[in-house]
Parts: structure tokens; sequence; C-alpha cells
């Protein structure tokens, strides 16, 4: 059994993305919010347009810090962003939904979102990847690391140059597998496990718009933000 080394320059690296990823993200008020009321339909989706305009800003900001990623091709930025911005909302969904709560109040969640005004079809494959990733207890390292595994994807729409975003993803893969093996190492299914989650992600972003546009209310109104990465409107 090979004893898992993280060398100090994959300590370095890890350190910059997981720095980068406690700096820029929105704190997870909007479960605090959802935990105190119940809001209209027209409110929650004003809510979600608010959460999800934010989230994308802090997702650039989050990008640029990944090592390597401003020496991409400016279009090549630009079409990574736009292709996982919905992705990066599920995942951060998933983890303001799977963090620790005081008692019965992810259920209290569960229920507002439920009732929030997203359409019944959507509810089964939404939850099932929120309590996927809840079981998982990933640690914030992990968390950090497949949100920029997740954006470094190099097979999105319009990626010119997708050699360039493997070789900036591999290293990202290679102390992912190292991390799992040290901090779950009863579980060595659990690397494997994690990036069955990004096959789940793609699930969700396919039918994105769709989700998006029979949200129980008539007029769904977009920031310019959301209707470039959300294909709305
Ligand atoms: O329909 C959705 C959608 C979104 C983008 C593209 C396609 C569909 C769609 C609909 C709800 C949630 C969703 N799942 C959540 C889990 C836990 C906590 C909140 C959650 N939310 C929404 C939310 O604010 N998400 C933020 C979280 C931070 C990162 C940006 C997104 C609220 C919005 C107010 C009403 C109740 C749920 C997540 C997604």
């Amino acid at each position: 059994k090979e004893k898992v080394v993280i060398t100090k320059d994959q300590q370095a690296f890890m350190n910059v993305i997981l720095d980068a990823y406690n700096r820029h993200q929105i704190p997870p008020d909007v479960a605090k919010k959802l935990l105190q009321e119940q809001y209209s339909a027209e409110e929650n989706f004003l809510l979600l347009t608010e959460m999800a305009t934010s989230q994308v800003q802090v997702l650039v900001e989050f990008t640029k810090h990944i090592p390597g990623f401003l020496s991409l091709d400016h279009e090549d930025q630009i079409a990574l962003l736009k292709g996982s911005a919905v992705e990066a909302s599920f995942l951060r969904s998933a983890q303001v939904f799977s963090s620790k709560m005081p008692n019965g109040h992810t259920e209290v969640l569960e229920e507002r979102i439920r009732k929030s005004g997203i359409s019944e079809e959507f509810m089964t494959p939404m939850f099932n990847f929120y309590k996927t990733i809840g079981e998982l207890h990933m640690v914030e390292e992990e968390q950090a690391l497949l949100t920029a595994i997740t954006i470094m994807t190099p097979d999105r729409p319009y990626v010119k140059d997708q050699q360039a975003v493997e070789r900036l993803q591999e290293p990202m893969l290679d102390v992912l597998r190292k991390l799992c093996a040290l901090h779950h190492p009863h579980e060595p299914q659990y690397f494997a496990r994690l990036l069955g989650r990004l096959t789940e992600l793609r699930t969700l972003n396919h039918y994105h718009a769709e989700m998006l546009t029979s949200w129980r209310m008539n007029d769904h109104k977009f920031t310019p933000l959301l209707c470039e990465i959300w294909d709305v409107q």
C-alpha cells in the first residue's frame, strides 16, 4: 500500500485555490433568509436571480486565481466561465444545503425550496444531487478543488484549445485524488464518487433553461448577466 504524499508544490497549489475559494464565496445567507419566512414564487425567483447574479461575480473572481487560467486564450476563458456557471451554482447550492444547520432546519429549508416555485419534475434530480453531495462530507479543500475542476472542463462548448485546459485540469485532479486518499483512507472509491457528482451536474445543466422557464409564475425577469449565462430570454 503506497504512502500518499502531497508534494510541497502541490500543497502550495492547493492553498492558492483554497484561499481564493474561501475569499470568493457569497455568504450562505440565502439559507438564513429562507428559514425566516415563506416567500411567494415571485419573491423566491427574485431571490434566486439576485443570489445567482452575485454568485457569477464571485465565480469570476475565484476563477481568475486558478493557476494558469489567465494565461488561456481570452475567448476560451469566457467559454469556460459560461459553460460552468450553472453547474457551479448547483454545486454551491448543494454545499449550502448540506452545510451543518441546527436540528430540523435542513427539513424546513428543503420544504421552502420544494414550495419555492420550481416545477415538481425537477425536485427529485435536484434533491438527489444535494443529498449525495451531503453524504460525501467533503472537506473544504475538496469543495474548492471540485469547483475549480468543474470550471476547468476542457469539453465545454466553443472552447478552442481543449489541450491547454486539460493541462490545467490535470494537476487539480492529481491533488484531489491524493486528498481523497488522505482524508478518506477507508473509502478507496471516494475519488470516483466525487467525480461521479460532476456527471450528475452535467445532467442538471442539461435542463437548466427549462427549469428556469417552468417556475410556477408568469413573466420571469432575468438580469442581462443571467440571460447571457443561463441561455434564457
Ligand atoms: O431553478 C433553479 C435553477 C438555477 C439556475 C439554473 C437553472 C435552474 C434553482 C432553484 C433553486 C436552487 C436552490 N437550491 C438551494 C439549496 C440551498 C439553498 C438555496 C438554494 N437554492 C436557491 C438559491 O438561492 N441558490 C443559490 C445558492 C448560492 C449559489 C447561487 C444559487 C433558492 C432561491 C430562492 C428559493 C429557494 C431556493 C437552485 C437552482
